[in-house]
């Protein structure tokens, strides 16, 4: 397989047929009202999509009412109906799309052996003769008329030549050879769109078009193999939606062109800033949900959570991405924060978040935000501020540090809490207390071990960020010697965010009295 064109020739503009209204919402659940698809058809006409197929008018009033709307309401784009080779569906489609500027009556009918013998239930002669007064019947109500050989991806080369030879006779304008059940692969599909252009006599009077189905996750890289054979024309849906495991995804086709030009040196009229609202829209509309590491729109697309990436990132964006965020209309690169992410990231954010932290500072941050990612799945610029803040306000010697606690307490039991900490290098001192809680044992725990018994002022226990394994920061103020001192302790646990607060408060008390 080889690109379509040298590079040095100018880009070859590929037009996007968009099938979210009619193929895409052949997901199961996917329906969508009249106001969504007129919602949906004017995003679609605003983002430059070429042709707009907005339903399949014979198959319900309700389908026939939308794609009418459609037709009368969107100016730029053509409005496409899609018709079986049988005269009431090829009548309806054309009043459907009479009242658009553009219209367009898209007829199919199956021609693998498959679908003939056991679908249709018709001869190769028959199938012939059916897609010619198909055809002609359309192109009599209409001038834009595409034909589809349904399953041509699994038809018989000279059975699909003679089909389409002589629906291009009869009338066809661009032809759209699909791969209906996902089967066919780059090399494959490329051959074969070859195989049609050169032994078709008449084949440069039609616009040859693409339309993959994903059963086998290869309907992008089949478009864009039969793209590079030759095909003008990629139908595909918003976030790949569509029957079964839905169609060709028009972000990826379209990004895939822009990014790599160099490759496939063809270009679309699509504004690629309106590819997330566009994905946002037919998610919310439809409900299916794109997933997280869904290529283009997916939220994990521009997100880098690994130490080596995001260095990588903030040193030269390009090492890691190869499409800008802003070209598909995300706001920007999202580096994430996790228990991958290493000094360059955290040092970054906290720059961001307004902290200028010192390479020591730096050091005990990201061991103590190690700790944390062990125990959140993400961490949020809450939880990055609460551990800034602990050490800006932390910065007092060590005198005593927390070396393990355990908490037991039950709805008919006195709480118990021990606390081990370390005084200097190797002292460790272990205590059990009780108390009218587990903060309450804690302090005292605390207070026995050091030595410094202070008077509670104020205790205030928040959470740093949203979600069940949000931190909780304790900020209190304790009064000794009738002095008032601070402390800050930040943990998922509070009683654990009570002990470094306390610690906190009473190392404060310590460096003063030694000062
Ligand atoms: C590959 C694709 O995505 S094709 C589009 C698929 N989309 C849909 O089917 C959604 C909308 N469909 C519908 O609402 C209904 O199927 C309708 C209204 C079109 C037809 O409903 P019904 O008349 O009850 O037929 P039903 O759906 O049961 O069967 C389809 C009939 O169409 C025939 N048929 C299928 N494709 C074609 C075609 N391209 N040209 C002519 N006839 C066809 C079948 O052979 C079958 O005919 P039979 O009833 O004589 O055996
Ligand atoms: C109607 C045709 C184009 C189709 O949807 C398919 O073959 O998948």
């Amino acid at each position: 397989m080889t690109t379509s064109s040298q590079p040095h020739e100018s880009p070859r503009m590929i037009r996007i047929f968009d099938t979210t209204l009619r193929d895409g919402e052949q997901s199961p659940g996917a329906s969508m009202n009249l106001a969504e698809k007129l919602e949906v058809a004017s995003l679609l006409d605003e983002m430059g999509v070429d042709i707009i197929e907005a339903g399949f008018p014979i198959a319900s009033p309700g389908d026939f009412e939308s794609v009418k709307k459609v037709a009368e309401t969107i100016q730029r784009s053509t409005i496409c109906g899609l018709a079986r080779c049988s005269d009431k569906d090829i009548d309806a489609a054309a009043e459907a799309v009479k009242p658009a500027k553009q219209g367009r009556i898209h007829v199919f009918l199956a021609t693998s052996a498959i679908h003939r013998e056991f679908k249709l239930r018709m001869t190769p002669d028959e199938i012939v003769q059916r897609a010619i007064a198909g055809v002609k019947r359309a192109r009599n109500l209409c001038d834009d008329i595409e034909f589809s050989p349904e399953d041509a991806c699994r038809t018989e080369d000279d059975f699909l030549c003679r089909v389409v030879e002589a629906a291009i006779d009869a009338g066809a304008t661009t032809i759209n050879m699909p791969d209906t059940v996902g089967y066919t692969t780059p090399n494959e599909i490329f051959d074969r769109f070859s195989m049609v252009r050169n032994r078709v006599p008449n084949i440069d009077k039609a616009i040859l078009s693409t339309h993959c189905h994903n059963d086998l996750g290869m309907a992008v890289a089949n478009s864009m193999a039969a793209v590079a054979a030759g095909a003008g024309q990629i139908e595909c849906t918003i976030n790949g939606i569509g029957e079964r495991a839905g169609n060709a995804a028009l972000e990826e086709i379209v990004m895939a062109m822009k990014t790599r030009q160099d490759f496939f040196n063809c270009t679309t009229a699509i504004d690629t800033q309106r590819l997330v609202p566009a994905s946002r829209l037919v998610s919310k509309t439809t409900g299916i949900q794109v997933q997280r590491n869904k290529a283009i729109v997916g939220r994990n697309a521009f997100a880098h959570e690994s130490g080596i990436h995001q260095d990588g990132m903030l040193k030269e964006r390009s090492t890691y991405e190869i499409m800008s965020p802003e070209d598909v209309g995300f706001s920007k690169t999202d580096l994430v924060l996790g228990k991958h992410s290493g000094r360059a990231a955290l040092a970054d954010r906290a720059k961001t978040l307004g902290f200028s932290l010192s390479p020591e500072q730096l050091v005990t941050v990201f061991e103590q935000f190690k700790i944390l990612a062990d125990k959140k799945k993400e961490i949020y610029d809450g939880d990055i501020i609460a551990l800034v803040q602990q050490q800006i306000s932390g910065s007092v010697e060590q005198e005593w540090a927390l070396i393990d606690y355990t908490v037991t307490s039950g709805k008919n039991r006195t709480p118990v809490v021990e606390v081990t900490l370390k005084h200097g290098d190797d002292e460790k001192t272990q205590r059990v207390e009780q108390g009218d809680g587990p903060i309450d044992a804690a302090f005292w725990a605390v207070e026995k071990i050091t030595g410094i018994e202070v008077v509670c002022k104020d205790f205030r226990v928040r959470s740093a960020t949203l979600g069940r394994d949000a931190i909780g920061e304790v900020n209190l103020e304790v009064e000794y010697k009738g002095k008032t001192y601070r402390g800050i302790g930040v943990s998922t646990d509070s009683v654990e965010s009570t002990i470094l607060a306390m610690l906190n408060a009473i190392n404060r008390i310590i460096s003063e009295k030694r000062e």
